[in-house]
């Protein structure tokens, strides 16, 4: 597999080897040993999977307590990823990486815990699958908004995005108290 550093230094994009013959295609999705050598070492403890349509945009989430890391994938469809670093006291917090990951470039990635993370779809339909380190923890969830002018996410044009109610009301990231944000650990 090719390991793609980002502007984030955490934040990294995993391109897994494909093996394609007649029948189709094989991949490995995850490997303790090899993504433990990428520098994703701790333990996943939940999967989930979200279908959506064109113009869904889930996030962008966060949990703190219970931070966790996401190890995100598509198998059909496109979707623009998004993780923002907002670690209190990191020197890259407010920046952002966004990156497509669609069924066809099987790319993975890897949002690490004190980031929120969001995506929208960009194709009809899209299948968004992630491995986490934590379990889900509601009371400890937070959202802000998808177009915080402060955050600035450049997200690809295709209308008016489809949101829940939670995302739709999220406040911006300067309006969440202090004590929300994750701490930044060296
Ligand atoms: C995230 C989650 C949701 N749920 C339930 C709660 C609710 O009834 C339903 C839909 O939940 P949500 O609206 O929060 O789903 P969604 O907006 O897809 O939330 C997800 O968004 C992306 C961007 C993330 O990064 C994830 O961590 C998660 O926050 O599923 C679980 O049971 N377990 C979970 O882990």
């Amino acid at each position: 597999m090719k390991v793609i550093p980002t502007e984030i230094p955490e934040v990294l994009i995993i391109e897994p080897q494909v093996f394609g013959d007649a029948r189709g295609y094989f991949l490995e999705t995850w490997q303790q040993e090899r993504y433990a050598q990428a520098g994703i070492d701790r333990p996943f403890v939940q999967d989930n999977q979200a279908y959506s349509g064109r113009g869904t945009l889930r996030g962008l989430h966060v949990q703190n307590p219970y931070p966790q890391g996401k190890l995100v994938q598509v198998s059909l469809g496109e979707v623009f990823d998004v993780a923002v670093d907002i670690r209190r006291g990191s020197p890259t917090f407010g920046r952002w990486v966004g990156v497509f990951l669609s069924g066809e470039n099987k790319r993975q990635l890897w949002v690490p815990e004190g980031f929120l993370h969001g995506y929208l779809v960009t194709s009809d339909e899209a299948l968004f699958s992630y491995k986490c380190t934590d379990l889900y923890h509601p009371e400890t969830q937070f959202a802000v908004r998808w177009d915080d002018p402060e955050i600035g996410i450049a997200w690809p044009e295709v209308g008016p995005p489809v949101l829940s109610d939670k995302d739709r009301q999220a406040p911006r990231l300067r309006d969440l108290p202090e004590s929300c944000l994750p701490e930044y650990a060296q």
